[in-house]
């Protein structure tokens, strides 16, 4: 039974979930980088929010580690590329939270148009301090939303319908869209000059990292009011503060911050200056959703092999799953089989799927041949991590699909191109589940790929099968299936043997010996 642990608070349908499908939990919050160390190593999986950092170091003692799960959005605190070499899926919850983090967004809009923490603080405080809190209406004034992705837009929309103006700054935003949405797209400087708040809904990137820099920061219009409810790090906080001090900045709404959790700050104690602990997303609405998205699909994974909203591995749906598992047995054999088979720097490898296997979803049938082929030289390949580790050796990677069925209903051909050549092996699935290799470099040859095989060339003569048969008897292996096939009468074969055992160097020798050998090699699937 695969196993989860929840690392940080998460409401707890979370939990019931994983029971429900078959998942043993355990949740166990608030650990150190140390502690979570010593205990990591017997999860399969690891349910997030943005408290637990999955760094290097914790991925590295993550031995059964299957997948990461961020019930939330933001994955900066999980070193993807690490788990991506590591063949770790991560996958987060796009849209769960993103209503609720739109509204914080408007929530400290008012806050800062109406100085709401000051006024409450003031007149708990028995002041009654009527004439000293003037606000601002939000009717026409121009809202500038620098990223109008999922909770952009639903910012925009809730601006659009408190009569706001809203001009946008995305570089990825279309013009149909930004119609579609009722917002004028605008470059960076367009925005700072016209807003008169703006709000950051951006993932902090290398691009996006002080985005309201002081240089930008000096480029707004004057009494200018900030909201980030998106990521610590959009915003110079030390220009901030210095706009906040000048009263260049009109106001400023931080739900995040550059550091995490963040006990003290320069800004605080500013005047109208508004902080929140990170709360964007926490309502619970919110919660709930993300938490029976995270489990559901990190229980997918762990038991059917579904695959969504991953990061770093193409979506694979619980219904897709079970019919592409039968093709990846067979693409991974093939991959193996080339990866065993062919010498010689590989420039290139190309997947063909013919007939129904064309029909799939090819990603992770491609993802299964580079993991076989590549697992060849490293035992901790897998699917997730195979089609970077491919890139990382410069291999390229081709996908072609053919609908029309040929001989066989359903086919996948593997070809590497070598120093030597292009080199081919093609599969099927025998009544429509079990992997049968039916091509090898060119010759029709019909083989199971299992367990512990002799793989021979030799000179098609009369006799040599018999050698070959008596070699391997005096050596006291026995042969389970003998497959047979040749270029031509005469010509070069091949013979494929399915052993109960591996064959030793010894037994290889003496077969490479024999007469009409021109090559002998070990396989193993
Ligand atoms: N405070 C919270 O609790 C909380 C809750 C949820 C999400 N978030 C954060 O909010 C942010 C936005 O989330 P989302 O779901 O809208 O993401 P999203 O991916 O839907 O949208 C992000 C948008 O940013 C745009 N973008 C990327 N680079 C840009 C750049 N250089 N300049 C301008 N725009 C750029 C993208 O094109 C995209 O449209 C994320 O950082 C997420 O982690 C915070
Ligand atoms: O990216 C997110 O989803 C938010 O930052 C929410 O973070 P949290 O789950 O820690 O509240």
């Amino acid at each position: 039974m695969p196993k989860v642990l929840i690392s940080d608070k998460m409401d707890p349908k979370a939990a019931q979930i994983f029971r429900e499908r078959g998942v043993e939990v355990d949740e166990i919050t608030g650990k150190t980088p140390d502690e979570l160390k010593a205990i990591i190593g017997q999860y399969d999986g690891l349910a997030i929010r943005s408290s637990t950092k999955v760094t290097k170091d914790i991925l590295a003692h993550a031995t059964n580690l299957k997948v990461v799960g961020r019930a939330g959005i933001g994955v900066d605190n999980v070193d993807i590329p690490a788990a991506s070499a590591q063949g770790v899926v991560v996958m987060n919850t796009p849209f769960g939270n993103s209503i609720t983090t739109a509204e914080h967004a408007i929530a400290l809009m008012f806050a800062l148009a109406r100085q709401l923490p000051e006024a409450d603080a003031s007149t708990q405080g028995g002041k009654w301090e009527k004439n000293r809190f003037m606000g601002v209406e939000l009717t026409s004034k121009t809202l500038g939303l620098i990223g109008a992705g999922n909770i952009g837009s639903i910012v925009a929309d809730r601006a659009l319908g408190l009569k706001m103006k809203v001009v946008a700054y995305d570089p990825f935003l279309t013009p149909e869209r930004a119609l579609e949405m009722g917002v004028e797209k605008v470059t960076l400087d367009d925005l700072l000059a016209r807003a008169d708040f703006i709000t950051l809904h951006t993932p902090l990137t290398e691009q996006t990292r002080n985005i309201l820099s002081a240089e930008n920061l000096a480029k707004t219009k004057k009494g200018v009011r900030i909201i980030n409810c998106a990521r610590g790090g959009l915003i110079d906080e030390a220009a901030l503060k210095q706009g906040l001090d000048s009263g260049h900045i009109g106001g400023a709404a931080l739900d995040v911050f550059v550091t995490e959790p963040a006990k003290e700050s320069p800004l605080f104690g500013t005047p109208n200056f508004i902080s929140t602990p990170h709360l964007g997303a926490s309502t619970n609405e919110a919660q709930v959703n993300v938490a029976i998205q995270v489990a559901e699909q990190m229980a997918d994974y762990l038991v059917t092999g579904g695959i969504t909203n991953a990061l770093n591995v193409p979506s694979l749906s619980a219904e897709e799953a079970p019919k592409l598992k039968p093709y990846m047995a067979l693409a991974e054999k093939l991959g193996s089989l080339v990866g065993q088979l062919a010498h010689g720097g590989i420039a290139r490898i190309s997947v063909h799927s013919e007939g129904a296997a064309a029909e799939l979803n090819q990603k992770p049938i491609v993802s299964a041949v580079l993991a076989g082929f590549l697992r060849v030289h490293s035992d901790t390949v897998n699917m997730v991590n195979a089609p970077f580790l491919a890139k990382d050796k410069g291999i390229e990677v081709r996908e072609v699909r053919t609908e029309r069925e040929g001989d066989y209903h359903t086919l996948v051909r593997v070809s590497v191109k070598t120093s030597d050549g292009e080199r081919s092996v093609v599969g099927t699935l025998f009544g429509n589940e079990a992997p049968r290799l039916v091509e090898l470099f060119g010759i029709k040859v019909e083989a199971d790929l299992d367990g512990p095989m002799l793989y021979v060339v030799n000179e098609d003569a009369p006799g040599f099968i018999g050698r070959l048969g008596t070699t391997l008897g005096e050596a006291g292996v026995n042969i389970a299936t003998f497959h047979l096939g040749r270029r031509s009468a005469g010509g070069e074969a091949v013979v494929l043997l399915s052993l109960d055992e591996v064959v030793s160097a010894e037994l290889l020798a003496t077969v490479k010996a024999l007469p009409g050998v021109k090559t002998a090699m070990g396989l193993k699937f």
